[in-house]
This record gives structure tokens, sequence and C-alpha cells, in this order.
């Protein structure tokens, strides 16, 4: 894969775009993080909606934005839902992603993403061992957090990302962002982002957002990777455990903008 720098400039307005956009992200995700990643959304700018009946899904995902399928808490009638509203997406060209949280050990969630994966997601995003484990190799999990670290997965996340024609996105204290061929690499972040539930998860919902800038989603889809570990960075600062720095985390989201991205990756 040929290495892309990343252009801070580029997510910097990308990032800017995002927020003057607003854009609505309909989210199909799992029960443990739906409030937060409500709030991670607000916090960065973007509008959430949680519409999840079978007999709603198919007409929201077609007028959101971006739609997010998540599934960490997966059960038949939840996948009934996500089947309806990724064909009512793609018909009405929503750009919509998926996070494939645990699959390595589960074999109902890992062929429904399968199955999922030939409607032409915009964007997939896990960790190292999803990652792997949706490229058909046996990562290191625990349920679903990751043992192996972002860069086990990344010949993985290259040849997913060139299968499915897709962004591909496995996150650790590197992230990187695979799409035609080309990696991009962000490191920084703090370590404590893994000591709550959910940051990968609203991440992914971040990055239904930023697919809704379409052919700049790959510039966007960095800048909300950035915003992630910057607003890590700073909720280190001010914050006393898990507790505080979640809430210190979507304070700092709400206060980033294009420029400060800018400054902290200089380009
Ligand atoms: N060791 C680390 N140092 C710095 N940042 C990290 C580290 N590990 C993860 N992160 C950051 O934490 C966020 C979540 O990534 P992670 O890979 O933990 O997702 P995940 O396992 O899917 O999370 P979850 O399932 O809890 O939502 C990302 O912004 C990532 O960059
Ligand atoms: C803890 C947990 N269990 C299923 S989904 C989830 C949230 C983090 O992925
Ligand atoms: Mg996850």
């Amino acid at each position: 894969m040929n290495s892309l720098p990343f252009d801070s400039r580029a997510a910097a307005v990308a990032l800017d775009d995002l927020r003057a956009a607003t854009p609505l992200v309909h989210c199909l995700t799992n029960q443990v993080v739906a409030n937060f990643t409500a709030n991670v959304l607000l916090a960065s700018g973007a509008a959430p909606a949680m519409v999840v009946a079978r007999e709603e899904v198919a007409e929201f995902a077609a007028l959101a934005s971006a739609l997010l399928v998540n599934v960490g808490t997966l059960d038949r009638t939840q996948a009934d839902a996500m089947r309806l509203a990724v064909f009512a997406a793609r018909r009405a060209g929503t750009p919509w992603v998926l996070d494939p949280v645990a699959v390595g050990a589960l074999s109902f969630r890992r062929d429904f993403c399968h199955e999922l994966l030939m409607q032409s997601p915009a964007a997939i995003r896990g960790n190292a061992a999803e990652i792997r484990a949706l490229a058909g190799e046996a990562g290191q999990g625990r349920g679903v957090d990751s043992l192996d670290a972002s860069e086990q997965a990344l010949a993985c996340a290259g040849q997913l990302a060139r299968q499915y024609d897709t962004l591909v996105i496995v996150t650790g204290a590197t992230d990187y962002l695979c799409l035609d061929g080309n990696v991009l690499a962000i490191s920084g972040g703090d370590a404590r982002l893994q000591q709550v539930t959910g940051t990968g998860c609203a991440l992914s919902a971040l990055v239904a957002a930023a697919c809704s800038l379409k052919e700049r989603r790959l510039d966007a889809a960095a800048a909300v990777c950035a915003l992630m570990k910057l607003g890590g960075e700073q909720a280190a600062l001010h914050s006393r455990g898990p507790g505080s720095f979640a809430v210190a985390l979507l304070d700092a989201l709400s206060t980033i903008d294009g420029a400060m991205l800018h400054a902290r990756w200089p380009a």
C-alpha cells in the first residue's frame, strides 16, 4: 500500500464543513453505547437519531445524511431492521458504515456482517481484532476488545478495502485509514479512550457523518479520527478517572475545530 501523509489542512476544512452541515446520522447501534454515541455526535456538530423499528428504518435511512450499523448487541429482530435500513440507504444513495463489533468470536454476527458487506458500505471501522476477523484471519480479541495492535491488522484492512472497494479504518494507538491502495496513519490520542466503553462505536458514528461529505470522505474520516484522538488527549488533562474522562471528552469534542486539528498535526 502507498502511504499518504495526513493532510491536516484538508481535514481541518472537512471538520469545519461537517459542523456547518450538521449531518443527520441514523444510528442502528448497540444497547451499551447508544446514549454516549448520540452525545458524541451532538458534541461534534452532527445530529443523531436512533430510529430502530423495522416499520420505520427504511423510511428514515432514505432521508438521513448517513447510516451507522453496529452489531454489538445484535439479535434477529435488529438484524432484520438493519437489513431493511441498509437496502433503503443503498437505494436512496445514503452512505452507510459498518462497525463489526466482536465478529471474531461469534458466527451469527460474522455471517451477518459478511452478508451486509455485499451492499456497498461507504466505510468499515473496527479495532484490530475485528478487522482481522472480518478478513478471515485469527485476530486476538477478548469480547469487544482487541488484544492486537492496529499495525497487525493493516494488511487485512488493505485487503478488505480492495475487496469491497471501500474505506477501512482500523483504530488503536495509531489509526489507519485504507482506501484505493493508499493508507493514511494518525497517531496520538490517549490509552484512557479504551477505559470508557463506546469510544470506538461513537467514532464509527462520526465516520458515518464524515461519509456524508461523499467524495471528501477520506479527509472527513481522517478529521473525525483526529478529533477523537485530540479529544482524548485534552480529556486526559482534565479528568480523575473514567467517569470524569467521559464527561471531559464530550466537552473537548465540542470545542475542537479545524484550526486546532491543524495545530496538533502540523503538515
Ligand atoms: N493505546 C491507545 N492510545 C491512544 N489512543 C487509542 C489507543 N487505543 C485506542 N485508542 C483510540 O480510542 C478510540 C477507540 O478505538 P478502539 O480501537 O479502542 O475501538 P473499539 O475497540 O471498537 O472501542 P469500543 O468497542 O469500546 O467502542 C479511537 O479513537 C482510537 O484512536
Ligand atoms: C461492552 C459491549 N458489549 C457489546 S457491545 C459493547 C460496547 C463496546 O463495543
Ligand atoms: Mg468496537
